[in-house]
């Protein structure tokens, strides 16, 4: 069944919004092999495009989709690198604007402890995708586009929170579907209270939000705090939403639909090099196979396979794959575990 339709008339299926960056992971190549290690003992880092909006729309282009960006960089050769990877995939950079006060581009140093064990360090002061403003937000861009996809964490400052409102305001107006992807990232936070008041407001318009339990707490905290999965969905269907998807790392994740229905699905064992970027691939797939016109529980399996994949992985976006490699994963999983491994 199908929950969200689009409008295939538009010619982008996917803007995205907010948050482009640089992660720095421990080298782990054929040259130099960064052991699990705490972050203060690497020597040598590779540099990647990430942020998990930024991510996203690498993963989705990846699987033939047309995604576009609206977002802020640094006025530096860092600015340079990640417009012209994104070029490069194929993602439409024509939004993606410059600061003009010496903001930088967020760096992210990830540390990678054991399979279990991974953070990530980021810094972030005088930060620049936070500098967007609603003068970077376009009507007709939005109009452009199918779905446009909120991260969280543009709602942690201003300017950047009133366009990120503005895009929503937008899209509601134009029939954009809205996905919010609460994107918790906590450096960024200065007041909980904050993070409840802006989440909301984003939530209640939303036609899909993703997020983790933890991520739906904080959303709730002013509104409802201990609400069960159930309740959380329930209530954010009584405003826009058709599908709530609430995510629980290695025991698995759940999709509410607007009919009462609930699919669950479990991630496919691997061998993890790192716990981030899993949220990013699981996006990446849940919401390729939601455009295809797919069942949910098959979305969710494609979804949960590319997270496996991307834990397995030493980096986010270069290692985001295609759709053949997901459903090679995929056949190769069910021949080894059987068939139902994933699904609940
Ligand atoms: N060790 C692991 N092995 C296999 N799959 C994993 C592992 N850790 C996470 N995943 C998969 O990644 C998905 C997303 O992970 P998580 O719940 O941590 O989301 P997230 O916080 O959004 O991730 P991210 O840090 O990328 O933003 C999980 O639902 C699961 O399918
Ligand atoms: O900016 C982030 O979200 C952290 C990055 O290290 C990484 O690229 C990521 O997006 C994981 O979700």
């Amino acid at each position: 069944m199908k929950y969200v339709t689009f409008d295939e008339t538009r010619p982008l299926d996917l803007i995205l919004l907010g948050r482009v960056a640089i992660d720095f992971n421990p080298a782990y190549n054929e040259q130099v092999k960064e052991e699990f290690k705490p972050l203060k003992d690497v020597h040598m880092f590779e540099k990647y495009v990430g942020g998990s909006p930024a991510n996203i729309a690498v993963g989705v282009t990846r699987h033939g989709m047309k995604a576009g960006f609206i977002g802020k960089v640094s006025d530096d050769q860092f600015g340079d690198f990640v417009t012209e990877y994104f070029d490069k995939a194929g993602i439409d950079t024509s939004h993606i604007t410059r600061c003009v006060n010496g903001e930088k581009l967020g760096l992210t140093f990830t540390e990678m402890l054991s399979p279990k064990e991974s953070s990530i360090l980021m810094y972030r002061n005088c930060i620049a995708d936070l500098q967007l403003s609603v003068d970077d937000i376009d009507e007709d861009y939005i109009k452009s586009a199918k779905a446009i996809l909120i991260s969280g964490t543009a709602l942690a400052e201003s300017p950047s929170r009133e366009a990120a409102i503005k895009a929503v305001m937008l899209a509601k107006k134009n029939d954009t579907k809205i996905i919010f992807d609460i994107d918790y990232r906590e450096y960024n936070w200065k007041n909980a209270d904050e993070i409840s008041i802006y989440y909301s407001i984003v939530a209640k318009e939303s036609d899909i939000i993703m997020g983790s339990r933890e991520e739906f707490d904080l959303t709730e905290a002013l509104i409802q705090p201990g609400r069960s999965d159930e309740e959380s969905a329930a209530a954010w269907q009584s405003y826009n939403a058709k599908i709530v998807v609430i995510k629980h790392g290695m025991k698995g994740s759940t999709a509410y639909t607007c009919d009462g229905e609930k699919y669950s699905i479990k991630p496919f064992p691997v061998e993890a090099r790192k716990g981030f970027g899993g949220g990013d691939g699981y996006g990446s797939g849940f919401l390729y196979g939601l455009y295809q016109g797919w069942e949910v529980i098959d979305c969710l399996e494609f979804g949960s396979a590319e997270a496996s994949m991307m834990v397995r992985s030493n980096n986010c976006s270069d290692s985001l794959p295609g759709p053949d490699a997901v459903h090679a994963f995929i056949k190769e999983e069910k021949e080894k575990f059987g068939e139902m491994i994933a699904r609940v």
